[in-house]
């Protein structure tokens, strides 16, 4: 459970996030949403504690999340970043088998782990369909594959909270519905908790439990896609009105079409 109290965050003399009040807890995936530049990148670097706010506290458990040592962190909450996969010469597999690294001593072996560390690294890959590349450089892949590698690295570090900064940047509409299907899978199996900024708003409506509206760094609206994706609530924010239209075949799930 994570749980941001009266957050801010201040660069210099620049107020970026303020007034923050958030929980997050159990098996939800939480949507951060917002214009360009609104402070999302900012508050899941505060969520995952790799930031310090300037106000504020944030807490993962009932204890101050900078109090976590770096790996006991990682065992909790992973992260994928926007540039994912920066690492060049390292095969498909190598790159996987980093997301044990909680678990691993400086020998580089395991401690505990409820499986042998191949089997899992084997599984996700398995899981992602990355078999056939295992043994390819990842400077090799295409954006879409890059990704899934990403996706798996995370996966192998078995967190209880995923953090994903744009998964879907990059992706065809087909990868971007495989990339949230996967891990909409994942989360339910594990009960995972996940937190996701995307920018695609009918994706973030269609896989998000609940939604964290931000406008120039302060919480503009938050709860279901339902009561986020409105015409009113989205022109306010992004200084342009679409036509929200109820899903087809999906209920409660609002979709917006771009109106000129
Ligand atoms: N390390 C930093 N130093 C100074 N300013 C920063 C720093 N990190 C972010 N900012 C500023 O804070 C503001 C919010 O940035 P942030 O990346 O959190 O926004 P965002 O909503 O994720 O944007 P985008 O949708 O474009 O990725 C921006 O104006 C950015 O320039």
């Amino acid at each position: 459970m994570i749980v941001a109290t009266n957050i801010s965050k201040q660069y210099e003399q620049r107020q970026v996030l303020a007034s923050i009040d958030l929980s997050i807890a159990g098996s939800e995936i939480v949507g951060i949403i917002g214009p360009n530049g609104s402070g999302k990148s900012t508050l899941m670097k505060l969520l995952s504690g790799a930031e310090t706010p300037t106000t504020g506290t944030v807490q993962l458990h009932d204890k101050s999340i900078s109090t976590y040592k770096q790996k006991e962190l990682a065992k909790e909450i992973a992260v994928l970043q926007q540039d994912p996969l920066p690492s060049v010469g390292f095969t498909v597999r190598e790159i996987v088998e980093m997301g044990r690294y909680p678990y691993q001593s400086w020998l580089g072996t395991e401690q505990t782990s409820k499986h042998p560390e191949q089997d899992i690294v084997t599984e996700t890959i398995n899981r992602l369909h990355l078999q056939h590349l295992e043994q390819e450089l990842v400077d090799h892949l295409s954006g879409g594959e890059k990704q899934r590698v990403a996706l798996a690295k995370v996966i192998t570090q078995e967190p209880k909270i995923l953090m994903l900064d744009e998964p879907t940047t990059f992706l065809d509409i087909g990868y971007q519905l495989q990339m949230m299907e996967i891990v909409k899978a994942w989360q339910r199996e594990k009960q995972l908790t996940v937190v996701v900024i995307l920018h695609d708003l009918n994706i973030a409506s269609m896989y998000c439990d609940r939604l964290v509206l931000l406008k120039q760094g302060t919480i503009k609206k938050i709860g279901p896609p339902a009561s986020v994706i409105d015409a009113d609530v989205i022109a306010s924010v992004y200084e342009t009105r679409p036509i929200v239209i109820n899903h087809p075949k999906l209920a409660h799930v609002p979709q917006i079409i771009l109106d000129k």
